[in-house]
C-alpha cells in the first residue's frame, strides 16, 4: 500500500503518522510539502495533526488552500481513501470535503489526555478492524475540536452510518460527543483523536492500531 502525508508549515504530527504508516503497511511513505501542486500515485493520503499556520484566521483555513490542497481534494472527490487526524480534520471540514466544522473547545482549554472512545461504524474502510460499541483509548490533543453542525446534518450523519466514532463521554462540546465522521462515499475520514500515537504499548496502548489495518486489509 502506498501512502502520501501532506506536510503543513506547523504540522507537528506528520512523522507519527510516517511511523505509523511504516510500521503497519511496512512501506515508507511519501512526505509531500504543501506547496507542491503533485505527488505520487498513492493508494492513501494521510493529512496530519498540528499546528498550520499557527491556527491563524481559523484551525486549518489557510492550509485547505495551500497548493497541494486543489490535487488532495481531486483525488479524494475521486475516492482515494483519505484520512485527517485533528488538524487534518479541521483541514478537511474548511475544505468542505467534510461537513461542518471545529470549534473551539466548549471550556476553552487545551485538551490533552488519552479519551475512551466507542466505534460507531465497524464497516468503513477506516473501521473494519473494529467493532461496533467497541471501546477503545485513544489521545486527544487540541482546542479547536468541538463538532458543529447543524441538526439535519448531524441526522444525516447518524442516520447513514457517516459518524465513526464519538467520545464516551463530553470532553469537548462536540455536538452529540462526535469524534470522527466519514464523507457519504465512505473513503474520507476526519478525527479529532490521534490512532497514530496509540500503535504501541510503550506508547500507552495499541488501540489505534486497527484503524491502519483496516486500510490495509482493504487496499492490500
Ligand atoms: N493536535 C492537533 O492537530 C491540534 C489541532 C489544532 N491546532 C487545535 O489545537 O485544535
Amino acid at each position: 500500500m502506498k501512502s502520501a502525508v501532506i506536510v503543513f508549515p506547523g504540522s507537528n504530527c506528520d512523522r507519527d503518522m510516517a511511523v505509523a504508516l511504516e510500521k503497519i503497511t511496512g512501506q515508507k511513505p511519501q512526505m509531500v510539502w504543501h506547496q507542491d501542486t503533485t505527488f505520487d500515485d498513492v493508494d492513501f493520503i494521510a493529512l496530519p495533526g498540528g499546528f498550520s499556520y499557527g491556527d491563524y484566521l481559523r484551525c486549518g483555513a489557510m492550509s485547505a488552500r495551500s497548493p497541494i490542497m486543489a490535487e488532495v481534494i481531486k483525488r479524494a472527490q475521486a475516492g482515494v481513501p483519505t484520512l485527517g487526524v485533528c488538524n487534518g480534520f479541521q483541514i478537511l471540514t474548511e475544505t468542505k470535503l467534510l461537513p461542518g466544522a471545529l470549534m473551539r473547545n466548549a471550556r476553552l482549554k487545551f485538551v490533552c489526555k488519552d479519551v475512551a472512545l466507542t466505534v460507531e461504524n465497524d464497516t468503513s474502510t477506516f473501521t473494519k478492524d473494529y467493532s461496533k460499541g467497541q471501546e477503545i483509548l485513544i489521545p486527544v490533543a487540541h482546542h479547536d475540536g468541538n463538532f458543529y453542525a447543524d441538526t439535519e446534518t448531524l441526522d444525516r450523519l447518524e442516520g447513514e452510518g457517516q459518524v465513526a466514532f464519538k467520545y464516551a463521554e463530553d470532553i469537548n462540546g462536540a455536538q452529540r460527543n462526535i469524534a470522527g465522521i466519514l464523507n457519504d462515499k465512505g473513503n474520507i475520514l476526519g478525527m479529532m483523536p490521534h490512532p497514530e500515537r496509540m500503535i504501541a504499548k510503550e506508547l500507552g496502548g495499541t488501540d489505534g492500531c486497527a484503524l491502519f489495518t483496516s486500510i490495509l486489509n482493504t487496499l492490500g
